[in-house]
């Protein structure tokens, strides 16, 4: 049995239908992150799920029980799902110790391990006031955890950090699943969080999935453009462009990543173009190369050509 069930999940605000008959499962220890421009409707579905939002239809069940929405209880939430808000705050001018024991109904040791999953222990004498976005983050984080979820559900968790506040974020929510067992599902604009940490990816457009499956699936595969866009850049090919490289298309176009095409001398199999542009990026290059009037974006690990050469292009079959 999934752990958690959503089942034609819709509601309206101001008028607007912003979730739109949404259903997916999620196993236990599954990780489920929720993709989509803004104003898809993500936490509004990640509210309504955690039983902060009140849905006008449909039903979600954590394990195998309906989650109850806010309008029909007195205090909004469900004790086994945490939720951790964009909008997270702590108390001001309190030590992180005083606020984290306030919660606790754990015993000494296990506290201590949780400190230490979620890399505040060297943060409890502190007071609140004197701690960055990403610390602030993971307290409020613990403060969730000190509860004993079984599942927890993070919105936009990446979206203010930097990239060493972002690792170790990351690096706290694998213990969070790896040692405490809990499930976790987020939201996340970038396809480096997403792609990189779930087993499953749903993708949502104005309030609806577009697409779900494994990161893989959603990289390589994207049923169109949007899904394309989200995840990465990408070359569109017509059919007949598509056949230039070898690929049948059967009658449709076809999205290409820039790392599935290759520039090199060798003329077997390719497509002669020209360079336009070379472009670093710390870790690889990007060529632009015209071919037959379509502009190629090519991925490289290092940069052998000038801007104005003529090259063969190759798709990496
Ligand atoms: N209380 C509200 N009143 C009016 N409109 C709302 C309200 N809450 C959400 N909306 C609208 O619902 C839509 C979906 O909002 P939601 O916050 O769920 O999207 P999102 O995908 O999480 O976006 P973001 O990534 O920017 O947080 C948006 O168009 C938003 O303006």
């Amino acid at each position: 049995m999934a752990l958690l069930e959503v089942q034609h999940i819709s509601k309206h605000i101001a008028g607007n239908l912003i979730v739109d008959d949404i259903n997916f499962k999620q196993g236990a220890l599954q990780k489920v992150a929720i993709a989509g421009e803004s104003g898809a409707g993500k936490t509004t579905l990640l509210k309504i799920i955690s039983g902060h939002a009140q849905a006008d239809s449909g039903t979600v069940l954590f394990n195998g029980k309906r989650v109850i929405g806010p309008e029909e209880k007195l205090l909004p939430g469900h004790k086994e799902i945490a939720y951790l808000s964009q909008e997270h705050d702590l108390l001001h001018n309190y030590k992180v110790e005083e606020l984290v024991w306030f919660e606790n109904q754990l015993t000494h040791d296990e506290a201590a391990t949780l400190f230490e999953i979620c890399q505040i222990d060297h943060l409890l004498k502190r007071k609140t006031d004197q701690l960055s976005g990403g610390e602030k983050q993971r307290i409020a984080l613990c403060m969730l955890l000190i509860k004993s979820p079984k599942m927890l559900i993070l919105d936009e968790p990446f979206s203010n950090l930097d990239p060493i506040h972002t690792d170790i974020l990351k690096a706290v929510l694998e213990d969070i699943t790896g040692r405490l067992q809990i499930t976790c599902m987020l939201t996340s604009h970038d396809p480096h969080d997403t792609l990189s940490w779930a087993d499953e990816v749903i993708v949502m457009k104005e309030g609806k999935i577009i697409q779900q499956g494994t990161p893989q699936t959603i990289y390589h595969k994207p049923v169109n453009e949007y899904v394309a866009g989200m995840f990465g850049k990408y070359n569109l090919l017509n059919p007949e462009q598509a056949a230039l490289f070898g690929i049948e298309a059967n009658g449709k176009n076809v999205m290409l990543r820039p790392e599935e095409f290759v520039i090199s001398t060798n003329a077997k199999e390719a497509v002669k173009g020209i360079i336009q542009k070379i472009s670093f990026w710390g870790s690889f290059y990007e060529a632009e190369v015209l071919v037959n009037d379509v502009k190629i974006v090519v991925r490289m690990m290092r940069n052998e050509w000038k801007v104005g050469e003529e090259v063969c292009v190759n798709v990496n079959k």
